[in-house]
């Protein structure tokens, strides 16, 4: 399996020297060159299988052969050994035909712990075979962050450094990345918003001599290995309802389209997906854009969902590919129009993306309001993006198709938003139950690429 950049420009490389690169050397991201297909009865085998073996047969013919079967078995093995939960991802049933899929029963409570913890896996195996070792640059707007440091904090091999918005994540989110003692784990409070702090690290990506320098590696959803691990829970979930015999749907609370994308990914698998539901706050860039063809930034405003306060919505640019016929000329251009501030969708590819998209838009008031009614309804306590997930399911979901909305992140990473709402502030797991107490280290940063790069060089320097 060889991938391939979206902007047709960089050399075509293996999945392993993919997932240590992150993105392409012409500023595009890696997708594999052919999806692999699952046929019905591939897919009826998944029935009764653990989470791990689901995803071992999934990620498997992405994989290629830099990894054996054994060796892969044993480190997904390991990346899911720590979750809270038996069956890693439950679904739970919200209403007749409406099921919420948990994904925040990993280490830092979020959905990123299921890539996040099996990339951590990979990439030790790999950098310790070749007797590398990188820099990983991160930029989060909450939750990427603490999930890329609780997966590589302690390693020999590997420093991390994470930008994040001063100011602009919740109290819970930031003590889970400042609070880390691990000399490898720099977590760096950037003057901006996520935006600013993914636009510096594509910047890092896209400087040469500094990448080689330091040996830049990204685990951002860039990094095509943590599309790949999030394709597993969409079949793991649709086969539970009873797929490939059943279609379901799902809505997706979106922000960099990472999550989303690998739903598409599965459906391009063979797997029988209805609808993809992307389901965004009040920075509404990609509802305004499958609605009315401009991807068209404005100012990121912040809200009670932070993680998903983004208006450049970099694995966009993996749907737009597809929607351009894998066309990497088109896409360059584009991306060099959203430079100076949008572009429009030609029709023939908003088409394209509408065959497979859905998008609503939900507001601060809709968002705590749904905290409120599911928590007294449903009895199910939300946090305020999988609430945003559930608000846009609610609109738009046919009573016939069985529809899955992604539960993105802890209630407890956000207790202010969800007491506001509810009334009820969700406690903390035991085991970071004195995350309060934990002395904090972080270093504020201005949203300055030469003193961001030279500060990561004295750094690993060190
Ligand atoms: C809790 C939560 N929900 C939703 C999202 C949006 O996911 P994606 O960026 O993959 O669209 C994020 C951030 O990525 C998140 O942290
Ligand atoms: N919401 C994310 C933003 C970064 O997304 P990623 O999936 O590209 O890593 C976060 O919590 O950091």
């Amino acid at each position: 399996m060889r991938y391939i950049s979206t902007r047709g420009q960089a050399p075509a490389l293996t999945f392993e020297e993919a997932m240590l690169s992150g993105l392409a050397r012409d500023g595009g991201l890696y997708v594999p060159e052919t999806i692999p297909q699952l046929s019905a009865d591939n897919i009826r085998a998944l029935q009764g299988l653990t989470y791990e073996e689901t995803a071992f047969r999934i990620m498997r013919p992405f994989v290629g052969d830099g990894f054996t079967d054994e060796v892969f078995a044993d480190l997904i093995a390991k990346a899911y050994a720590g979750f809270g939960h038996n069956a890693r991802a439950p679904l739970v049933q919200l209403a007749p035909n409406h099921f919420l899929l948990e994904l925040f029963h990993g280490p830092t409570l979020a959905f990123k712990d299921f890539a996040m913890q099996i990339i951590g896996q990979l990439f030790q195996e790999a950098l310790e075979r070749r007797g590398e070792r990188v820099t990983i640059v991160g930029a989060t707007s909450g939750d990427t962050g603490s999930a890329a440091i609780e997966a590589f904090k302690g390693l020999d091999n590997v420093d991390v450094f994470i930008l994040f918005p001063h100011g602009r994540v919740s109290e819970v989110q930031r003590r889970q990345m400042t609070t880390p003692p691990e000399a490898n784990v720099h977590a760096l409070a950037l003057d901006g918003h996520f935006d600013d702090c993914q636009a510096r690290l594509k910047d890092m990506f896209n400087h040469f001599e500094f990448r080689d320098n330091v040996r830049l590696a990204g685990v951002n959803s860039i990094n095509w290995a943590r599309v790949l691990a999030q394709v597993v829970y969409y079949f793991s979930s649709a086969v539970s309802l009873g797929a490939p015999d059943r279609k379901v749907s799902f809505t997706v609370p979106t922000g960099n389209f990472g999550d989303i994308f690998a739903g598409y990914i599965a459906k391009r698998m063979g797997l029988p997906i209805d609808r993809l539901v992307v389901a965004t706050n009040q920075n509404d860039i990609l509802h305004r854009c499958l609605t009315g063809g401009a991807y068209q930034t404005s100012q990121v405003h912040p809200s009670i969902s932070p993680s998903m306060d983004i208006q450049v919505s970099s694995n966009f640019e993996r749907a737009l590919f597809d929607a351009y016929d894998r066309d990497g000329a088109a896409v360059a251009q584009l991306m060099d129009e959203l430079k100076e501030g949008g572009f429009n969708v030609s029709q023939g590819a908003l088409q394209a993306l509408r065959e497979h998209f859905d998008s609503g838009r939900v507001s601060e008031e809709e968002t705590l309001a749904t905290i409120q009614s599911a928590q007294t309804t449903m009895g199910e306590l939300l946090c305020p993006h999988s609430a945003i997930g559930v608000r846009v399911a609610e609109t738009l979901r046919a009573s016939d198709t069985p529809m899955i909305t992604l539960a993105t992140a802890h209630p407890a990473k956000f207790p202010d938003a969800v007491e506001k709402a509810s009334g009820m502030r969700p406690p903390l797991p035991n085991r970071m139950a004195d995350l309060y107490e934990r002395p904090e280290r972080v270093t504020r940063v201005a949203n300055d690429l030469a003193a961001l790069e030279s500060l990561i060089q004295e750094r690993i320097n060190k």
